[in-house]
């Protein structure tokens, strides 16, 4: 009654009236849907509007309308008719709101008159608010305006709204051959699509997985749950020589009922590194984990290698870990200087002739035998002539053969196999082998014994040697530098040493002089020591004073350059001042100084010369005009055999406090 009032109104006055409720935007009266969408109860406030401002009149006679009681000819019919309606809209209504898919209706002029719950959820606006507004104003990506104009449905588009995927089905409404308005269903496909995107992802990763199992180079063999083989990739085919037929679908129980495999799949634990014997006689290395699905076994995966290839691996390992520890060695061995020698100072004619005599060595691949005491600087030679040799850029490898046992030096030297003695538990490579294609410096060689000498004399002459337990031989690159600090003439001579063994060695003889034999170089070699200690240990040491010096210049130096540096070390240690004085120097030191004191003085007083000792000329001077007196008993006469006036005798007589007695 209420539509068809509005109509009436329209058509004589040509007036669009609206109402709305308490809460709801304002529609207009004249589709039914829309205004049973409202909701209106009995005893709510309801507003009636229109835009024309000269048109109150049509909204005080709609108002006067539904103020009155809708007083009809026929009340009967009309309430059954009412009646009918309103049961038909609530069905509707009902059915709109249990639909799992969005409803959206439009009029002819794009306006919402129905929007069901699914579509609220969708949109995410109450259709009290959405209904009345332009579809376009209210819905993202809408064509339900498009549809409206083509009067063409469209079905299954993809549409997406706030976030959500839906297919959405439009379809206009057609009465007498004409489009009245679109009904839109929105289906929400995101879950749908969101387990599609995840099942593409999963095959996408299960190919890939395919083609990593297809392609390594490990053998891979499943088992499932019953023990059946379900799975063996081509490296596994490979190592056992078998086709995937044959395998698959065979129950491991059946075919290896004592195996790891059947092991793992009745315990669930785990077996790794297990050496197995194939079938067609191929050993191999076996990982075999047992697969967990929800605390369950659920199979068996086995990985295995030939042990061959391991081997390999593994002496590729020996190789490149013998290599790095090498190069370790040669890391912590000092920031090298390119000149080789740079590192032995001193400028006497003794260091001169050593190092003239050392670079000759360094042209040639004689094997070297350097000699000298202990501390006197034979590795320094050695390293020096490694480094100024052609072999420069390949590997100096030291072996002190007194330090080591004789019992370890064999493989030390030689390296040895796996299994050799107890303890080898794998292949080792020897000095020797890192020596290749550079110097190796046999360092204390007075020390080995004649046992071992007579290996190593084997080893020098074949220019080959077998690793302890080994039964191939090894050819090596290397050349031959050994020193020691022992008397090896008098070892000869008492047989402990070989001789064949020495004469192999001694091809160029280097003898290094010790410290007191040159003692100029000391000064020198205080300065090195002094720049290079304090530069290590931050400390702005400036140099030493003349007292300090001679004092050092004067001691014996049994423990040579390696003393005098310990000493060097020891003193800046200690010291907080900026030069080094006598009080800095251990007591020992400047003890011995004390006692040659003594020792010189009572030798001028016996009136001997010591070659040794070189003294001021006045001492010299005083002990001769002494002895002549003692001698004469006077001037004169000691003037006559001195060659001298007994005037200058007796002047100097009186000098030096010496008497005619
Ligand atoms: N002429 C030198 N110039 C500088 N430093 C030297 C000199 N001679 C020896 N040294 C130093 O003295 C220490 C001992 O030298 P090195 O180890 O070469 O002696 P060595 O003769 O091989 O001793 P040993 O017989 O006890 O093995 C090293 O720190 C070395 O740098």
């Amino acid at each position: 009654m209420i539509v068809q009032k509005s109509h009436e109104i329209y058509q004589s006055r040509q007036c669009k009236l609206y109402i709305r409720s308490k809460d709801s935007e304002r529609i207009e009266i004249r589709t039914l849907m829309s205004l049973v969408a409202l909701k209106i109860g009995c005893g709510d406030s309801i507003w009636v509007s229109t835009d024309d401002d000269k048109q109150f009149s049509a909204v005080e006679e709609m108002v006067t309308f539904l103020e009155g009681d809708f007083n009809l000819g026929n009340s009967s019919a009309l309430k059954e008719v009412d009646q009918l309606l309103h049961e038909n809209a609530f069905t509707a209504e009902q059915i709109f709101s249990s639909m799992a898919n969005g409803l959206i209706v439009t009029n002819q002029e794009d306006i919402i008159t129905v929007c069901n719950p699914a579509a609220e959820r969708l949109i995410g606006i109450p259709a009290t608010k959405a209904i009345g507004k332009r579809v376009y104003d209210v819905v993202p990506n809408t064509r339900m305006h498009i549809v409206n104009q083509t009067g063409l449905g469209e079905i299954a588009s993809r549409q997406a709204i706030n976030g959500a995927m839906t297919l959405t089905n439009r379809t206009p409404i057609i009465i007498d051959g004409e489009v009245r308005g679109t009904t839109a269903i929105f289906e929400d496909v995101s879950a749908l699509e969101k387990v599609t995107w995840e099942f593409y992802e999963v095959k996408e990763m299960q190919e890939r997985l395919q083609l990593i199992l297809e392609t390594v180079q490990d053998g891979i063999c499943v088992l499932n749950k019953v023990g059946e083989i379900i799975y063996a990739n081509p490296a596994y085919l490979k190592i056992v020589d078998r086709k995937s037929a044959e395998l698959i679908g065979k129950n491991i129980r059946e075919i290896s009922p004592n195996g790891v495999r059947n092991t793992v799949l009745k315990t669930g634990k785990q077996q790794m590194g297990s050496i197995v014997k194939k079938k067609n006689g191929v050993t191999v290395v076996a990982n075999t984990n047992p697969i967990m699905v929800d605390g369950e076994i659920a199979g068996v995966v086995s990985v295995v290698k030939k042990i061959t290839e391991v081997q390999e691996l593994m002496e590729k390992l020996m190789k490149v870990s013998a290599k790095a520890e090498y190069l370790e060695q040669e890391l912590l061995r000092t920031k090298k200087n390119n000149k080789a020698f740079a590192h032995y100072i001193g400028s006497s004619g003794k260091v001169v002739d050593v190092l003239a005599m050392a670079v000759k060595a360094a042209k040639s691949s004689a094997t070297v035998l350097i000699r000298g005491e202990s501390g006197t600087g034979k590795e320094l030679i050695a390293e020096g002539i490694h480094y100024a040799s052609s072999r420069a850029q390949g590997p100096f490898i030291r072996v002190n053969c007194g330090a080591i046992p004789s019992a370890l030096l064999e493989s030390e030297l030689f390296g040895h196999e796996k299994g050799a003695f107890t303890g080898a538990t794998k292949r080792k490579l020897g000095k020797f082998e890192l020596a290749n294609n550079g110097t190796i410096f046999l360092d204390e060689i007075g020390d080995m014994d004649r046992n071992m000498q007579v290996k190593l004399l084997r080893a020098l002459q074949q220019r080959e040697f077998y690793r302890v337990g080994g039964e191939t031989s090894v050819k090596v690159n290397v050349r031959i530098i050994a020193a020691t600090n022992r008397n090896l003439e008098e070892m000869l001579e008492k047989e402990t040493f070989r001789d064949d063994l020495y004469y192999r060695l001694n091809v160029i003889p280097l003898f290094l002089p010790p410290l007191r034999e040159r003692a100029q170089d000391i000064p020198l070699l205080i300065e090195h020591f002094i720049g290079k200690i304090s530069n290590e240990m931050h400390k702005p040491i400036k140099g030493i004073t003349t007292e300090a010096l001679d004092v050092l210049v004067d001691y014996r130096w049994p423990g040579n350059v390696r003393e005098l540096e310990n000493i060097m070390e020891r003193v800046i240690t200690l010291m907080d001042v900026e030069y080094i004085s006598l009080e800095h120097l251990p007591s020992y030191i400047r003890g011995e100084t004390v006692v040659r004191e003594v020792k010189r003085i009572e030798a001028t007083r016996r009136g001997a010369f010591d070659d040794n000792i070189v003294l001021p000329w006045e001492e010299y001077e005083k002990q001769i005009i002494s002895n002549a007196l003692k001698k004469c008993g006077s001037f004169n006469a000691a003037g006559k055999m001195l060659k001298l006036t007994h005037k200058t005798v007796a002047t100097k007589a009186k000098k030096y406090g010496l008497t005619k007695e």
